[in-house]
């Protein structure tokens, strides 16, 4: 590719460079999505006939297909100069050991990874228009709605899970804030500007893709939504160019998305990416006051496992075995029954041991549920007459607590007769 020395360029200088523009981060700042198209063309990132970007409201783009594209067929090409990887990074900007020795002492040793693509995106935002990046940078997007944007007064509108979620996010970025003071490859000036830093952790973390080890990064490749759905995945040929390529018969006038992770955990995504994904079908039950043993884990305790069924409020299996793992506390010999039942796949064993305790589980949820309803509409109270100029992110937020609540309402109406059958069935 001929631009590859145009990305790399060793060693740097860290003096300022007489550079005319920074990027302009101001939230209200329009995103230059055309002027990255044609430089990602000049950069010699190939595209299939019929890809496109596409936005309705100007701060959000997606990718869609105008034409048909076969299974397995190429979407888009990166070329491997242009991709900021992990280990690009570290071979550019050095292996910054004292920020990898706080991070690693601070518990973050399993975001390293990131931490390098940050810093690439910080030290090329130093370059301003003179980084070879300055379309794409200057294309990215500036108002985000993951937890790191948010008010302390949007926090106090989230329920528990996301809040804990959202809460670990911004340690997160605290944390590689502090790694960043201890860089040797930006300025001092640069290291200060927290704004800068926040939204380059934000472009990190929403558009990064790969292990926590290697993580990478390629412009127009981060075009991508995320579906429950997808059409698009990835892969890497030899030389270290990345491929999008189709995963089934896209028909024209298809998005083009990929997955960003677990579909059934909508709070997951909505405080790291700052989206509700509304085609999720189910979602986590939310019941987070167990420390998972490893019984508990085998059993099937887990995000991705103990789910409430959107449309229909259905009610995974996996909860009613851990509710009814649980409810056997104070049994052990039927608890442990119960787990090899579990364990050696015996339907009728553990069928028979849910019929017994059936009042016992199932009180138990309506319990969770009606706590977890309860909790909602505080909430919602909370955010009662409040200004959505003063407060852009509310309105998503209370978005995502109805999605939440609207599940939990159809798990209600289905366990309403649940619990007055298990009554009878006690009492008869
Ligand atoms: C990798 S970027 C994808 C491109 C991005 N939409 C853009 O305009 O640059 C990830 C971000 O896209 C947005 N996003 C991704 N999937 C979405 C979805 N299903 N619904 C709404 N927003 C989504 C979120 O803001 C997320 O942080």
């Amino acid at each position: 590719f001929q631009v590859q020395e145009t990305f790399r360029s060793s060693p740097r200088t860290f003096s300022p460079s007489p550079l005319s523009a920074y990027i302009d981060i101001g939230e209200e700042v329009e995103r230059d999505v055309g002027a990255m198209d044609e430089w990602a063309t000049m950069c010699e990132v190939q595209r299939a006939e019929g890809f496109q970007l596409t936005t309705e409201d100007g701060y959000d783009y997606s990718a869609l297909t105008t034409a048909d594209i076969p299974e397995g067929s190429p979407i888009l090409c990166i070329p491997g100069n242009m991709i900021i990887s992990t280990s690009s990074v570290r071979a550019e900007l050095g292996g910054q050991e004292a920020a990898v020795d706080y991070l690693t002492r601070v518990g973050s040793g399993d975001k390293i990874g990131k931490f390098f693509v940050f810093l690439k995106i910080m030290a090329e935002y130093e370059q301003g228009d003179q980084s070879p990046y300055f379309p794409w940078l200057n294309s990215l997007p500036r108002l985000f709605f993951n937890a790191i944007a948010m008010t302390d007064f949007c926090y106090e509108c989230l329920p528990p899970l996301v809040f804990q979620l959202a809460r670990q996010e911004k340690v997160k970025f605290d944390n590689y804030f502090e790694a960043l003071q201890k860089a040797d490859c930006i300025s001092d000036q640069m290291k200060a500007n927290k704004a800068v830093a926040r939204w380059a952790y934000n472009i990190a973390t929403t558009r990064t893709q790969g292990t926590e080890e290697e993580k990478f990064l390629a412009p127009m490749a981060d075009m991508f939504n995320h579906g429950t759905e997808t059409e698009v995945d990835f892969s890497f040929d030899d030389d270290g160019n990345l491929y999008a390529y189709a995963t089934k018969n896209v028909p024209a006038g298809s998005p083009l998305r990929m997955s960003y992770g677990c579909p059934t955990n909508p709070s997951q995504l909505f405080a790291k990416y700052g989206f509700l994904d509304e085609t999720s079908p189910a979602t986590f039950c939310k019941i987070m006051t167990i420390t998972p043993t490893q019984q508990l884990l085998d059993i099937g305790y887990g995000f991705d496992k103990m789910l409430f069924y959107k449309d229909s409020g259905e009610v995974s299996e996996e909860v009613w075995d851990v509710l009814l793992y649980q409810a056997l506390a104070s049994n052990r010999d039927v608890q442990q029954a119960f787990y090899n039942a579990h364990m050696q796949g015996d339907a009728a064993t553990k069928a028979a041991i849910h019929q017994q305790y059936s009042l016992e589980t199932s009180t138990a949820l309506m319990k969770h549920v009606d706590t977890f309803l309860q909790q909602l509409d505080d909430l919602q109270a909370k955010s009662a007459g409040k200004d959505y100029n003063e407060h852009p992110r509310l309105p998503l937020i209370l978005k995502h607590n109805e999605f939440v609540r609207e599940t939990f309402l159809r798990v209600k109406a289905n366990l309403d007769p649940m619990v007055a059958q298990a009554q009878g069935n006690v009492y008869a």
